[in-house]
């Protein structure tokens, strides 16, 4: 009689605590961009457990609603599916393979999103280590900043199992305005390094016309008015000029980022023989900014490097 008493017990408990993994949501990294898109998902009802390197920046998810998870695995042992948010592919990796890390509690059924912009390999070697372990991966990274992040109008570059990306949607629709799903893992990779290659690169022209422009005699506003009518028109010079001629670099979208991402694209490049020497270029600016001690500030900020260049030619 007690054996038929404790197991009806212990299958209430198992049933309750599955019901609950079912329930919760997983985010890792709390960064510019996993702090908005975590407080999204918070805002719209989601029951969300939230983990980062340094704790400290849980407290104000804690404060509207979050739960911490101690560990990466803590949280994915809690949770049926995990989003992460993290800087590059040392910190994507060792989130997923350290002690404590994801991989030690990924079960079947898991499921694990990682909306890092990192390369194929990083991307592929955690897809191939999940799924190893009966669990699902799907790489997510997502196009738009800060504020696009705040207003859940990013763009999901996602790709690996369709299954899961199916079951993401909920989350995506909360994130962003439009995802995409690009087949295998690894393209929702390329996409996104592609698309920062050109974005990176255009920022660098921009700054070198800003910088023409003010050396030329040129009312640097009258600049940005002029671009803004024109065939160049576009929301990056729209957002980013006016802060740039203040010399404000208030970080949204961090310039050691940016150019790990020209670095990553650039070796994208090299793997398949296309020669982008203009990404080149921009890239050796972004280095240099980051020389100069500028990586934790926006990505615009380049634009000093490109002025400092001036001064020492
Ligand atoms: N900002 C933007 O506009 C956009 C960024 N992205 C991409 O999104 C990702 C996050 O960007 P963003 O939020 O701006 O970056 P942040 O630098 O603001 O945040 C990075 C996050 O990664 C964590 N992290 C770094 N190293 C490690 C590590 N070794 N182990 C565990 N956690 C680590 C940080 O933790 P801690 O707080 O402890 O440092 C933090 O949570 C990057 O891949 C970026 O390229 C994509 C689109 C836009
Ligand atoms: O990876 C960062 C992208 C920033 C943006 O799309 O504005």
């Amino acid at each position: 009689m007690d054996t038929i008493k404790t197991y009806n017990k212990r299958k209430k408990e198992e049933e309750e605590e599955e019901e609950e993994t079912a329930m919760e949501v997983g985010f890792l990294g709390l960064g510019i961009m996993g702090k908005a898109m975590a407080t999204n998902l918070l805002r719209k009802g989601f029951k969300l457990t939230v983990w980062n390197r340094t704790l400290s920046k849980c407290d104000e998810l804690v404060e509207i609603g979050a739960t911490v998870g101690a560990t990466p695995a803590a949280v994915v042992k809690k949770c049926k599916y995990t989003i992460a948010m993290l800087s590059d592919p040392s910190a994507a990796l060792s989130v997923v393979f350290d002690t404590d890390g994801v991989l030690e509690q990924v079960v079947s059924g898991k499921g694990y999103i990682d909306m890092s912009t990192v390369d194929v390999d990083t991307s592929s070697k955690i897809s191939e280590a999940i799924t190893s372990r009966g669990g699902h991966f799907l790489e997510a990274p997502v196009s738009g900043s800060k504020k696009p992040a705040e207003d859940g109008q990013l763009v999901i570059l996602a790709a690996g199992e369709k299954a899961l990306y199916e079951e993401a949607i909920p989350f995506f629709d909360v994130l962003g305005k439009k995802s995409f799903f690009l087949g295998q893992v690894g393209n929702g990779a390329k996409m996104k390094l592609v698309v920062n290659m050109i974005m990176g690169s255009m920022m660098n022209a921009f700054s070198e016309g800003l910088v023409l422009a003010d050396r030329s005699g040129l009312d640097s506003k009258t600049l940005l008015d002029v671009l803004d009518l024109g065939a160049i028109a576009n929301p990056m010079f729209k957002l980013k000029g006016p802060t740039m001629i203040q010399n404000n670099y208030s970080p949204a979208f961090p310039l050691k980022h940016q150019q790990k991402d020209m670095r990553l694209a650039l070796a994208q490049g090299d793997a398949i023989a296309v020669s982008m020497p203009v990404a080149a270029a921009a890239n050796e600016a972004f280095k240099k900014a980051r020389s100069m001690g500028l990586g934790d500030l926006d990505f615009s900020a380049v634009y000093e490097t490109v002025k400092h260049l001036q001064h020492s030619s």
